[in-house]
């Protein structure tokens, strides 16, 4: 258990003391139309889980010290300084004001998918922060004009200032080739990036979510990995600024948490695929699926007896949002835990897209986990959430996306 004692610092500025009208009553939502996922369980965003902002802020409030009262009963890592207290203006229902959240990386290929359920909720404005390094504007095309979104090109290594209540942190590169192609901006982007998210977090009193990943694991020994397990992880390796610096970030949130009281979520997320995903990302279901479209042989990095569990990206976002939502802060394994070695996925994505295609065994590169299966019974439990696509369900939704990207059209 930590042992810190209260530090003599200025509480953060609380949130409740900001009072926003609700504005684009007026708006059409049909003129921007959502996306066509599959269906997702979360019921936090949809329109019927409305609440006034007063009521739902007085309800945050009173469930965050019952909550600091159980994990101080726990002993778990609990926040020394006290929540902001709600305004009585925002206690007043006068007012109703909107949930202002910030997603870094919103332009990425979860981070989107991310905007798009937020967007879903008339009550959410949407403020995108991203460096187009792996993220793009097209991902974002439907949303660009609307009047409860912005999009700003960003680096967040950078400060940035903005009012929001909460803050989504998903900015980083995730395949290994592009974090590994500029490491050290790599691990600035996650150590510094998160550092300035932390401090506005605690400027403005918002709640803050983290994506970190199972990389955390590193080469796991202990399998499935459940939150508890410490990993295995080598800090000197090629994979290190990506691994290391995701738990940074990690131990930056707690540290905020305990010493600022700051609100913090943690999701550690496993492989996860689907639309929009770049083609030449790099990563092993947007390379086999590519790589079938193109008649190309499918490259299994040996020995092809690794494991990956893939997790589609809609149950992702459920899952990310259930987190925010609720009152854990994690670490929580947000992923599927159906797992496969490469070459059964390999076979699956012949059988399904391409049979005649050839499966070539290929080097592979450092430090590559041998196996990787989130436990999920903390997710079940604490969010209510368990994935609900298979992979065999999900491979031919990216199969769609990729061919109207690549033109290659099916053959009947
Ligand atoms: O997809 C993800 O969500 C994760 O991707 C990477 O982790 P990794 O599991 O190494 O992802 P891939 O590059 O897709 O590799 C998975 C496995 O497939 C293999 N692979 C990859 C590419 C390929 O063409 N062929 C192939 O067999 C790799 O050797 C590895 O064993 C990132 O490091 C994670 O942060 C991220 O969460």
């Amino acid at each position: 258990m930590d042992n810190i004692s209260p530090q003599p610092q200025t509480p953060p500025s609380p949130k409740e003391n900001k009072v926003r009208p609700t504005k684009f009553k007026n708006f059409n939502p049909t003129q921007f139309q959502t996306p066509n996922l599959p269906p997702s369980t979360s019921s936090s965003t949809s329109p019927g889980g409305i609440v006034f902002a007063a009521d739902r802020l007085t309800f945050k409030f009173v469930n965050r010290l019952l909550t600091m009262e159980n994990n101080a009963s726990n002993g778990e890592h609990k926040a020394t300084k006290p929540p902001p207290t709600p305004s009585p203006l925002r206690n007043s229902k006068f007012f109703q004001s909107n949930m202002r959240i910030l997603v870094t990386g919103g332009a990425g290929f979860i981070g989107s998918h991310l905007v798009d359920k937020l967007m879903e909720n008339e009550k959410n404005e949407v403020i995108v922060a991203d460096n187009y390094f792996t993220g793009s504007k097209d991902n974002l095309r439907k949303w660009i004009g609307h009047p409860r979104f912005e999009l700003i090109r960003h680096d967040v290594t950078e400060p940035l200032l903005v009012e929001v209540d909460q803050i989504y942190h998903l900015a980083c590169p995730a395949s290994p080739i592009f974090y590994k192609h500029n490491p050290v901006k790599t691990i600035k982007t996650n150590v510094i990036g998160t550092l300035n998210m932390l401090g506005l977090a605690k400027r403005v009193g918002a709640r803050i979510l983290l994506t970190s990943t199972s990389e955390v694991y590193g080469d796991p020994l202990v399998h499935p990995q459940p939150e508890s397990y410490w990993g295995n992880v080598n800090p000197i390796g090629v994979r290190s600024c990506y691994d290391e610096g995701k738990r940074v970030a990690e131990t930056l949130m707690f540290d905020y948490h305990r010493q600022h009281g700051i609100e913090i979520r943690i999701a550690r997320i496993f492989n996860t695929y689907g639309p929009r995903m770049n083609i030449d990302d790099g990563r092993v279901v947007s390379n086999f699926i590519a790589q079938a479209l193109r008649d190309e042989p499918l490259t299994v990095q040996a020995p092809g007896t690794q494991t990956r569990s893939f997790c589609y990206v809609s149950d992702m976002v459920d899952g990310l949002i259930r987190l925010m939502e609720g009152e854990n802060t994690g670490p929580i394994n947000i992923g599927n835990p159906g797992e496969f070695t490469m070459i059964e996925l390999a076979e699956t994505v012949k059988e399904l897209i391409n049979p005649k295609i050839e499966i070539k065994m290929v080097e592979n590169t450092p430090d590559d986990p041998r196996q990787r299966k989130p436990d999920i019974t903390n997710a079940k439990k604490m969010l209510g959430w368990e994935p609900n696509i298979k992979l065999r369900d999900g491979l031919p939704l990216m199969e769609a996306d990729f061919r109207l990207r690549l033109g290659v059209a099916k053959k009947l």
